[in-house]
């Protein structure tokens, strides 16, 4: 069975790229193709792709994920968000490809206090956000055969994420500042990509939007605690409210997913978060001796 895994140099296609490697996709012929090999913004790029080979499924990978370079740069996380998803699920659809596509709980604006439902209303307060939930829109209006996943706070040994900024920032300095009033759950890339091989590895028609992330609930604060103990770092942390921490892109206090759906659905059995970092932080600890 053939699947492309459009933005496959990022976080998350590395991931998928070091699952296969490791043989945990047997019977899957993945086609790995980085930014620079398919531009997900070329419609006609995206349809020769898509209509050269047999792909049962095309995971999306690629997306602009710099929250605050969002605000300003409108126009390219508009174009690879939102036209990129466009040009795939209409693509998708020509070529009968199941498309997988992710998505973020800053969609929603964190208003709630209770876990995110995939039918909340989602009502992004930052321009990421607003064109995650757009280039949703657009997947569903082009096709039927698409699984949108939500997930949060997505970190792993690859790329650029929360838990390599702590551990390079807890190496460099003394003290540090992190916010505790946004409250979420960390995700392990790792554990994402295997519930998508799940999902394909079933050959699932039980399209739609799902929640995922790991299970548990943390601030930034917490995470960067945890982060700090398990790893072995001394540093000062201190807790701040997100006021003491300036940002260009407001983000949701408040998105921890309920996964209910996508537990049910599926049978899973999602791993606390804190389990998931510490197999996150061997795997970091592998590749950075
Ligand atoms: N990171 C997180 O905390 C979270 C991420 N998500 C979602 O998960 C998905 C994966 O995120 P993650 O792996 O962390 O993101 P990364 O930023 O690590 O990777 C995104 C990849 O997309 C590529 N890309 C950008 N523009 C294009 C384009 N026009 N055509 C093809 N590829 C392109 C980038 O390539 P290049 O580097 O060359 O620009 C990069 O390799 C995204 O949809 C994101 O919105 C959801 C929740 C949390
Ligand atoms: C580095 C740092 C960040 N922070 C705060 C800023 C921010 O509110 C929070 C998280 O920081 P980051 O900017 O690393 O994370 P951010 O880019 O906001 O993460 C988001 O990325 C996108 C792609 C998503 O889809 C979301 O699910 C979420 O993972 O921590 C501190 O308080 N102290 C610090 O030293």
């Amino acid at each position: 069975m053939k699947i492309l895994v459009t933005g496959a140099s990022g976080q998350l296609g590395s991931t998928f790229k070091a699952l296969a490697d490791g043989g945990h996709a047997k019977g899957l012929d993945f086609e790995f193709r980085s930014s620079a090999e398919l531009d997900i913004t070329d419609f006609a790029a995206v349809r020769e792709e898509l209509l050269s080979k047999d792909y049962a499924y095309c995971v999306n990978c690629a997306a602009f994920t710099n929250v605050d370079k969002a605000e300003t740069d409108n126009e390219l996380a508009y174009t690879i968000n939102v036209s990129g998803a466009r040009n795939l699920a209409m693509n998708c659809n020509e070529s009968t490809t199941v498309l997988i596509h992710i998505s973020t709980d800053f969609v929603f604006d964190g208003f709630l206090n209770t876990p995110y439902l995939e039918d909340d209303i989602a009502r992004p307060i930052g321009f990421y956000g607003d064109t995650k939930f757009k280039g949703e829109r657009a997947i569903v209006n082009n096709l039927e055969e698409y699984f949108i996943l939500r997930t949060s706070w997505l970190y792993s040994e690859f790329g650029h994420n929360f838990m390599k900024t702590m551990i390079r920032l807890g190496n460099e300095r003394d003290e540090l500042s992190v916010v505790y009033d946004q409250v979420g759950t960390p995700t392990y890339a790792s554990d994402l990509a295997k519930v998508i091989l799940h999902i394909i590895n079933a050959h699932s028609i039980d399209y739609g939007v799902y929640n995922y992330s790991n299970e548990g609930v943390a601030s930034w604060y917490d995470f960067a605690k945890a982060i700090f103990d398990q790893f072995g770092i001394e540093v000062q942390l201190n807790p701040i409210r997100s006021e003491e921490y300036p940002t260009p892109a407001e983000r949701p206090k408040f998105s921890v997913l309920d996964k209910s759906k996508i537990k049910n659905t599926f049978k899973l059995a999602i791993p606390h978060w804190k389990d998931s970092l510490s197999v996150a932080l061997k795997a970091y600890s592998k590749i950075n001796i």
